[in-house]
């Protein structure tokens, strides 16, 4: 039998074009996400990382090739999809409840059941007792947490993060990247993770994509062992295989 990806990029470059000259952010890549997978994208400054979370979102449109979700090839963004970034970007004039109903009210979904869900997460994540609050009252941590909750108000089958946790301490860090595993666990989520940070790819994903290069590419694909997978994002950064892993992806992100 045929398995359908979640997500399939095919031989996809990326070149940006503007009046003055072009810039050639992406080689042919190609690379396909199962259903449920976690996957995070790695490499260097520059070598095309939040392009291909653009292209996959349908947000631009690619030079040559194809991507693919659930089959269907992107053209435009597409439903299901949820896109969250390092900026909250939260409306400070609206409260909390207020700025969560934001995506739905966009897409014309906002109804009692998708409220009633809405208000459910808001629970689950811990910000129940903020939903009237205005997010110049909340901390960074919870604010990035609301991002999260809006994000997941639109019940996306694969969510697409930039950076959603580099600006961040430490400790709403793991914090945050637990609550999110748990919820793309439970939900059995798709995700794309693109993360300057080597530690938190090896303890959030099921698979790290190493990028390099300018124009990039796809160096290697590296499952992630069992043990980190298992475990706690915490708990994952102790464990005897993580450091191990995490030189070697260093040592071929620094190779020219
Ligand atoms: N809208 C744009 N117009 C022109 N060039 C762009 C545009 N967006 C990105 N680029 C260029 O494309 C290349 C890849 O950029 P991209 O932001 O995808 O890389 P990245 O790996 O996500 O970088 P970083 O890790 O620094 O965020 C870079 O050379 C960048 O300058």
């Amino acid at each position: 039998m045929q398995t359908t990806f979640a997500i399939e990029v095919d031989r996809v470059s990326k070149t940006y074009l503007s009046k003055r000259d072009q810039v050639e952010a992406l080689n042919p890549v190609s690379f396909r996400v199962q259903s449920g997978e976690f996957v995070s994208l790695v490499g260097s400054s520059g070598c095309g990382k939040s392009t291909v979370l653009s292209l996959i979102a349908g947000l631009i449109p690619a030079t040559s090739g194809e991507i693919r979700l659930w089959g269907e090839r992107v053209t435009r963004p597409p439903r299901g999809i949820g896109y969250m970034l390092q900026q909250d970007c939260l409306l400070d004039w609206r409260t909390v409840k207020k700025n969560i109903l934001l995506g739905l009210e966009f897409q014309g979904l906002k109804n009692r059941k998708t409220i009633a869900h809405a208000r459910f997460l808001l629970r689950e994540l811990g910000l129940a007792h903020t939903s009237e609050q205005y997010p110049s009252q909340l901390s960074g941590g919870m604010r990035q947490r609301v991002a999260l909750v809006r994000t997941l108000a639109l019940q996306p089958d694969i969510l697409l993060l930039d950076e959603p946790f580099s600006a961040l301490d430490y400790q709403n860090k793991l914090h945050l990247e637990e609550l999110l595993i748990n919820v793309l666990k439970k939900r059995r989520m798709t995700a794309l993770l693109v993360t300057h940070d080597l530690e938190e790819a090896l303890a959030c994903s099921d698979r790290i994509l190493i990028m390099g290069g300018q124009p990039g590419d796809i160096r290697r694909s590296l499952e992630v062992p069992e043990e980190l997978r298992k475990a706690k994002p915490l708990h994952a950064r102790g464990l005897p295989s993580f450091r191990p892993l995490f030189n070697e992806i260093w040592k071929e992100i620094e190779k020219p």
